[in-house]
């Protein structure tokens, strides 16, 4: 069924013909055709045209309002001082030879740069060993000890990635095998990066439905159904899913929660996938982070079964996505596999070491009395309260619109709000073999410019529609974008009731 690239010829785009070249064609492989990434979606590559055509003044609106990615930055979000001094100065060390170099960067910054120079052999232009630094994974592994109220954390366990996406592929790769019906339990709704890796690597999805009645609220009972049932229909259940704080439902687990899980994966011989990306993304003043590392040490199960728990430079406060930094730390995996981990990595040879020098930074930022502190904390609770803000006056905003309910964003950068769509509005969705609710994000785009994600394309409880919006547009703007929103739908009810 697939298509061979001609030996030797030169596979040339054919925008008009049926693809194939000198009669040949190219073969691909059915698992990259088969998955999907909804956040990069049909949306997004529509958007991009409007865009273009809003200055020709071809739309209804000026901007296009890019909801659809947790990319602060993008959306302007200043970067933290603190992190961009350092990379300055770790990137053309001769800065600090500079005798002006202390009019421009405070003493500690300076000295920080100056460890870290002697710490990365070669510098930022040279490999490192595959796993990171040496001396940059024991300044995350402290940290990661610190953060656990003093679990210990090895050096040996961290790993530094080119961003966590960079750690669930790795896992992927080790655990799926081919031709055994691997299979993995995934939180529906979910981050698509776990749908689209278990398409690319052979694996199934076991959903595990999260309860939007109960504030997206995990079911210990509803997981365990799910692992009973797959393993009834022959799969082999390699290992859980858990994105705490979540994407795209924003929910916080509780410590309870947390233990039974735990439980669940040493009674079921489960690797516990651990995605902790947005853990200094909380909001709700009733919860409060806490690793699953921390959580099985005191229930006396780390170690017993392998925990990778990732986290990422992308989210948080800092919002350093195109930075590609994270790490994971990796503890009760056996020998055996450690030393196929450590081949993985070594094959895409290391990490990118800017990326690294900046994880180790988000772990280890400025003490109380350093130069760097004070403003480093007036950025970063800035930024944390302001979310907090936009995340609080956008789910308002959306529980007041005919036929929507949202839960609280507790954490993480998204509101995901259920919509209620009238007959003719889904009759016109099939017509166009469109989602209904990707049919409504269409229609959003068209009429308001503001690009959003289907629930579609996270997964949700059949009959029910989504979408997924960040409220990462700046307080200044995000106003105008719930007037857009609002205005956007009355106006879809009206048009399709
Ligand atoms: C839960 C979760 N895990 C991992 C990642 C990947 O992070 P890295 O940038 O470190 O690879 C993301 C990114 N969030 C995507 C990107 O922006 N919006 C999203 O939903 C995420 O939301």
């Amino acid at each position: 069924t697939g298509e061979v690239m001609p030996a030797g010829g030169e596979f040339r785009k054919h925008e008009d013909e049926d693809r194939s070249f000198h009669g040949s064609r190219l073969r691909m492989n059915p698992n990259v055709v088969k998955a999907q990434y909804a956040v990069r979606g049909e949306i997004v590559n529509r958007a991009k045209i409007v865009s273009q055509e809003v200055a020709q003044g071809k739309h209804p609106f000026d901007t296009v309002v890019w909801c659809n990615i947790g990319n602060p930055q993008k959306v302007g979000q200043q970067p933290i001082t603190f992190i961009r001094q350092l990379l300055s100065l770790c990137e053309y060390p001769q800065l600090l030879d500079n005798p002006a170099v202390t009019q421009l960067f405070p003493s500690d910054v300076c000295e920080r740069a100056r460890a870290l120079i002697a710490d990365v052999p070669g510098g930022t232009g040279s490999y490192s060993e595959s796993p990171g630094v040496p001396a940059l994974r024991r300044m995350v592994a402290e940290a990661v000890q610190r953060r656990d109220g003093g679990c210990k954390c090895d050096p040996e366990d961290i790993y530094l990635l080119d961003g966590a996406s960079a750690g669930v592929h790795l896992m992927m790769r080790l655990l799926l095998r081919p031709a055994e019906n691997d299979a993995m339990l995934v939180p529906i709704p979910q981050y698509p990066l776990y749908s689209a890796t278990l398409a690319l690597y052979g694996g199934s999805l076991v959903p595990y439905y999260l309860d939007e009645d109960q504030a997206w609220g995990l079911n210990i009972d509803e997981l365990k159904k799910a692992l009973a049932e797959a393993r009834r229909k022959g799969q082999c259940v390699r290992a859980i899913a858990v994105i705490n704080p979540g994407n795209p439902t924003g929910q916080c687990l509780s410590y309870e929660n947390q233990v039974d899980i735990i439980k669940l994966c040493a009674e079921e011989d489960l690797v516990l996938i651990a995605d902790e990306v947005y853990q200094e993304n909380v909001y709700a003043s009733s919860k409060k982070f806490t690793s699953f590392k921390k959580v099985a040490t005191e229930t006396g199960l780390a170690y017993k079964f392998p925990i990778v728990s990732l986290h990422s430079t992308s989210k948080g406060f800092i919002g350093e996505c195109g930075r590609r930094g994270g790490f994971m730390e990796m503890i009760g995996f056996p020998d055996a596999a450690r030393d196929q981990i450590f081949k993985l990595a070594s094959i895409n040879l290391c990490p990118n070491i800017s990326g690294q020098i900046a994880t180790s930074l988000m772990m280890n930022p400025p003490q109380e009395g350093e130069p760097s502190y004070e403003l480093y904390m007036k950025e970063k609770t800035g930024i944390l309260e302001s979310l907090k803000r936009r995340a609080t006056t956008l789910v308002s905003s959306l529980n007041k619109l005919e036929g929507v309910t949202c839960n609280e964003a507790e954490g993480a950068l998204y509101a995901f709000p259920r919509i209620r769509l009238p007959a003719r509005a889904v009759e016109a969705a099939a017509e166009q073999g469109k989602s209904p609710d990707g049919f409504y994000c269409m229609e959003m785009l068209m009429n308001t410019g503001i690009v959003v994600v289907p629930g579609s394309g996270f997964g949700q409880k059949d009959g029910t529609y989504h979408f997924r919006t960040t409220f990462l547009p700046s307080e200044s703007e995000i106003g105008s974008v719930i007037e857009r929103l609002s205005k956007f739908h009355a106006d879809f009810l009206k048009k399709y009731s």
